[in-house]
């Protein structure tokens, strides 16, 4: 009897768990909607962060006409995922008549959508990953795995990413701002927790996009005379499309490239061995399939093992990897 009770509460526990699968699109998508609102600048409103109400925060964003219960429904489910805080006030609610009303203030989390002194936060990067043409390439993640000689950005949009971005300056403004807005307080937690740039003289940033990280690097190591931000469109753009070996190539052309003693300092999401069901192994493992996706469908991040046997194969005799953040981490290749 106790069995079959544990039984049937397995099932209930899996279909609630499926279910919770199932409907999971609600999150993101609700996310690129308060970005898109600007609920997190509204609510923060230069540090104060007092709890508002959703009419209280569309009176701060919107125009009228727009609809507080609903935006009090996508406040509510992301307060579930440690977005924001609710509050509940001793009034009645005008929304839904019930006793209290909900208000909203910003946690950890949802401060890092609130947009800084230096004009950067978090909330591009959601934008940028939410585009009508990566929305497209989604529904054919499946195809990665029956056919992954192209990715399904390029099955969904004719070519491939950076090329398409390149093309439509928006996207690619909306790119530039996304990758400033996780580098730059990634290079803080990086140059606070690392210092393999000590006595590093030329310095190559291979894909160094708008230059944050070089620039930040550079005010930082003086010494450092000459840097380079390896990134150019024309390069981007006639780049050939060689899946599985291009980590390697990439790699082995910095080998060739480096003198003696000299440096490879990549800052990779790197994957744990195991699948578990903590915040940091299902970030990682979403950026794995999210690269797969948009990027190469062999294009993937790696595990810290895999990094070192990539290394020794193109020659590189010392290995280190630094853990300065969660998601990031330095891996240090030297000649
Ligand atoms: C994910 S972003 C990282 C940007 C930057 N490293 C940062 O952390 O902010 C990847 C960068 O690689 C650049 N890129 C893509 N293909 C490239 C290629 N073949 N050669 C040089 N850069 C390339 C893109 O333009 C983009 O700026």
């Amino acid at each position: 009897m106790a069995f079959n009770d544990e039984s049937a509460e397995k099932r209930k526990s899996a279909r609630l768990a499926i279910l919770e699968l199932a409907n999971m699109i609600s999150v993101p998508m609700s996310l690129n909607a308060v970005v898109r609102l600007n609920v997190a600048d509204a609510i923060w409103q230069g540090g104060s962060n007092t709890p508002l109400s959703a009419s209280q925060i569309l009176q701060r964003i919107a125009s009228t006409g727009s609809d507080p219960e609903n935006l009090q429904r996508i406040l509510r489910m992301l307060t579930s995922y440690g977005v924001f805080e609710e509050h509940l006030t001793n009034e009645s609610s005008p929304l839904d008549g019930s006793a209290s009303e909900r208000k909203y203030s910003l946690t950890e989390i949802g401060k890092t959508l609130v947009t800084d002194a230096e004009g950067l936060s978090y909330a591009p990067y959601v934008l940028q990953h939410h585009q009508d043409a990566l929305m497209k390439a989604w529904p054919l993640v499946h195809e990665a795995v029956l056919d992954p000689t192209t990715e399904a950005f390029v099955k969904a949009n004719g070519e491939p990413a950076y090329d398409y971005y390149g093309k439509q300056e928006e996207m690619n403004e909306l790119m530039l701002k996304a990758m400033s807005g996780v580098s730059v307080p990634f290079m803080k937690a990086m140059l606070d927790g690392y210092d393999g740039f000590k006595g590093v003289e030329r310095l190559v940033d291979v894909g160094g996009s708008a230059g944050d990280c070089l620039r930040m690097i550079l005010k930082k190591y003086p010494g450092v005379r000459h840097g380079i931000n390896f990134d150019l469109p024309e390069v981007v753009a006639k780049a050939p499309n060689i899946p599985d070996n291009e980590c390697k190539l990439i790699m082995e052309n910095c080998y060739k490239a480096l003198p003696e003693g000299g440096k490879l300092i990549a800052c990779e999401p790197v994957l744990p061995k195991d699948s578990d069901d903590s915040h940091r192994t299902r970030a990682l493992l979403e950026g794995d399939i999210f690269v797969m996706t948009i990027y190469r469908a062999k294009g993937k991040h790696r595990t810290e093992e895999e990094f070192t046997q990539l290394g020794q194969s193109v020659g590189f005799s010392h290995f280190r990897a630094f853990h300065v953040d969660y998601f990031y981490t330095v891996l240090e290749f030297q000649k």
